[in-house]
């Protein structure tokens, strides 16, 4: 509560020509939040992230970036905003020492070397060539340039896309990091195992229109909370279980894990059916996710006929 908001984006429209990207999008982003825009491929989280980056116009709504309109005073909120690149344009004959005192020159109260190089965890790396890190390393650098400001809000597209996941948890680290000193992140990204790690907040798009949308909690829990699976031999009555596929395991999407077990136990007992392999699960960003592109296609293949 009372937090600044340091984005808000009020019926946003991009227009390609003819085609509608973005259709009347609302969010905010509060300071000190990580805020993750996700969706299907193509659904308009890129047209977005460069209309708050300053570098498309709206068609139509209105886009502020701390209080001001980010297209027309893009030097004004310059010094507010990180935004990390892909591959910002290194010398691979460089190190990382170098690149990082190469790209201070252009950076207004920009962080001592030791200090970024420590917040991007590149200690070990600092006189290797720019050209022999690793994937995640290179990334981290990336993050380092951005941070170099020591920016309010960050722009993040896709920052851990191509590392293992080991590499992919150690970047998360150094975000989750900067955020307890105080950043906002505005996050793009197509792992949910992510954004259920990093974000406070979640709108997930489709077609350019946000499907889903609030804490991480609440689009999980809105989203039937829990599965219930189970094998059993004897059948099942639909009321109790839904259908089962295969005739021996079942997924019930359930939101009262509790009534649901005392219903299906009870069953049990009064059959004599036996239950195995009975587990209840909190479903995921992921569930809800491909919820929604199921949504999505079903929709698709319902107007086609
Ligand atoms: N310059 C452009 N001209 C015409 N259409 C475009 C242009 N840029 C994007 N689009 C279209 O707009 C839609 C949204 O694209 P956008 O790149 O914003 O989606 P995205 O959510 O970032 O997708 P992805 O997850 O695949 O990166 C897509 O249908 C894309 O083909």
């Amino acid at each position: 509560m009372g937090r600044e908001t340091v984005v808000e984006v009020d019926g946003l429209r991009i227009d390609y020509g003819s085609f509608v990207a973005v259709h009347g999008l609302s969010f905010t982003v509060r300071a000190g939040e990580v805020f993750g825009l996700l969706g299907t491929n193509g659904a308009g989280k890129t047209s977005t992230m460069d209309v708050l980056e300053g570098y498309r116009r709206p068609s139509a709504g209105s886009v502020r970036v701390f209080g001001v309109d980010p297209a027309q005073q893009r030097e004004k909120i310059a010094p507010r905003v990180g935004i990390m690149l892909q591959e910002a344009g290194f010398f691979d004959d460089l190190t990382v020492v170098e690149s990082i005192r190469a790209w201070r020159r252009f950076t207004a109260d920009a962080m001592p070397i030791d200090e970024v190089i420590d917040l991007v965890d590149l200690g070990k790396v600092g006189n290797t060539r720019v050209g022999k890190l690793s994937g995640g390393e290179r990334r981290r650098l990336d993050l380092a340039l951005a941070v170099l400001g020591r920016p309010e809000l960050l722009f993040l597209d896709e920052p851990t896309t191509g590392l293992d996941p080991q590499a992919r948890r150690r970047t998360w680290r150094v975000l989750e990091n900067m955020v307890a000193g105080g950043m906002a992140i505005l996050l793009t990204t197509h792992y949910m195992e992510e954004a259920q790690y990093l974000a406070d907040r979640v709108a997930i798009m489709d077609r350019g229109r946000i499907v889903r949308h609030g804490s991480v909690g609440e689009v999980i829990g809105a989203d039937h909370g829990s599965t219930v699976t189970f094998v059993s031999e004897a059948p099942v009555p639909v009321e109790v279980a839904g259908v089962s596929e295969d005739g021996r395991h079942y997924a019930l999407s359930s939101t009262d894990p509790q009534a649901d077990l005392h219903r299906l136990l009870d069953w049990a007992h009064r059959a004599g059916a036996r239950i195995s392999e009975l587990e209840v699960r909190r479903n995921s960003l992921e569930d809800v996710f491909l919820r929604v592109a199921d949504e999505a296609d079903l929709a698709v293949t319902a107007k086609e006929h």
